[in-house]
């Protein structure tokens, strides 16, 4: 990957060169990555949910801007690995950073930085030649005096650990402030080239890959805390109704998801299955947004034993 060469700051525009690359968002989970990477593109494509570790897949989301393209990949927390999964996602993670043109370090505003943070910055330290932003997340959150005194320990701490902010920039996902500034900042850091996506690809995720994820993102909502990574969801087909008027399609979607023991059925389906129903009618919704189209979805829930720990069974649920 080349090293990226500064912005001109070229007096006429039509004189600068259009960039393209890759950036991803690190940071504790529950950080801000995902909404910040929906902030960005400016539709809902990686999943976010008030539970740490819910970013499974890589997702990418692009933002077309006149002068350049950015394409954000949106990689799974960090964190101390107990199963085999854990060592996975980690490694999927490490891989991610050493590829992309930009990293930008998510750190909420509203939380002191304390040793997750300091984990990640100084595996951060090892990749020299990738810039690195600071981004002090959730801004809105916090008062103008604790949002300088974060700005301040931020810099602390990457000077603690050997890191060169390219910036340090405070940002609202939720409230749009600043998002289109991060956006400004993070073009000219990429290497000089034409769009790498067609203009209007929002992602290049395989929409199965994403419709998994709508899936998985609804059936986590009120379940209980450790119960994010014994929930896997497989999308089986995905297949336009036949015999349809043109105008009024059908996609049948049929998808599994995928459970680690028989006593976690219960609380995914709920009693009398209002709980899987309530799945149910939850993702679709997103889903129709997403596809823009009508979709009937069909879910079942089975138990795939102790999955995480299993190579074979982890192959075949796409890790
Ligand atoms: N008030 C406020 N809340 C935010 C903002 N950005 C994110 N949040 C909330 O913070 C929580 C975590 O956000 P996510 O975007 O899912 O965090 P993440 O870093 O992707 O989390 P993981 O997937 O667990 O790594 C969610 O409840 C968000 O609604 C923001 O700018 N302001």
């Amino acid at each position: 990957m080349d090293a990226p060469s500064p912005a001109s700051p070229a007096a006429d525009d039509a004189e600068a060169p259009h960039r393209s690359g890759f950036a991803c968002f690190v940071g504790r989970p529950n950080a801000g990555k995902s909404t910040l990477t929906n902030a960005l593109v400016g539709t809902k494509v990686a999943i976010t949910s008030n539970r740490p570790q819910t970013t499974r897949h890589t997702v990418r989301g692009i933002v077309h801007r006149p002068e350049a393209q950015l394409v954000l990949v949106d990689t799974p927390g960090l964190h101390k690995p107990r199963t085999l999964l854990g060592e996975r996602l980690n490694d999927v993670v490490r891989t991610t950073w050493a590829e992309v043109d930009v990293i930008g370090f998510c750190l909420p505003a509203d939380e002191r930085t304390g040793p997750g943070d300091r984990f990640i910055a100084n595996e951060l330290a090892g990749l020299k030649r990738t810039p690195k932003v600071a981004v002090v997340t959730k801004s809105d959150l916090v008062d103008s005096r604790a949002l300088a005194e974060q700005l301040i320990s931020v810099d602390r701490l990457g000077k603690e650990c050997g890191i060169e902010w390219a910036e340090i920039v405070p940002v609202s996902a939720t409230e749009g402030r600043q998002v289109s500034l991060l956006a400004d900042l993070l073009a000219p850091m990429l290497p000089e080239g034409p769009p790498l996506y067609p203009d209007g690809d929002l992602t290049d995720e395989p929409e199965q890959v994403m419709v998994a994820e709508l899936i998985r993102e609804a059936a986590l909502e009120g379940v209980r805390d450790e119960l994010p990574h014994s929930i896997a969801v497989v999308v089986e087909e995905m297949l336009p109704r036949e015999d349809r008027p043109a105008d009024r399609p059908l996609l049948d979607i049929h998808a599994n998801i995928f459970l680690e023991r028989p006593s976690q059925k219960g609380i995914v389906i709920g009693p009398k299955g209002k709980r899987l129903k309530d799945v149910g009618t939850t993702s679709r919704r997103h889903i129709e947004a997403l596809l823009g189209t009508p979709v009937y979805l069909d879910l079942h829930v089975k138990v795939a034993k102790d999955w995480q720990r299993d190579p074979k069974a982890l192959r075949r649920l796409g890790f």
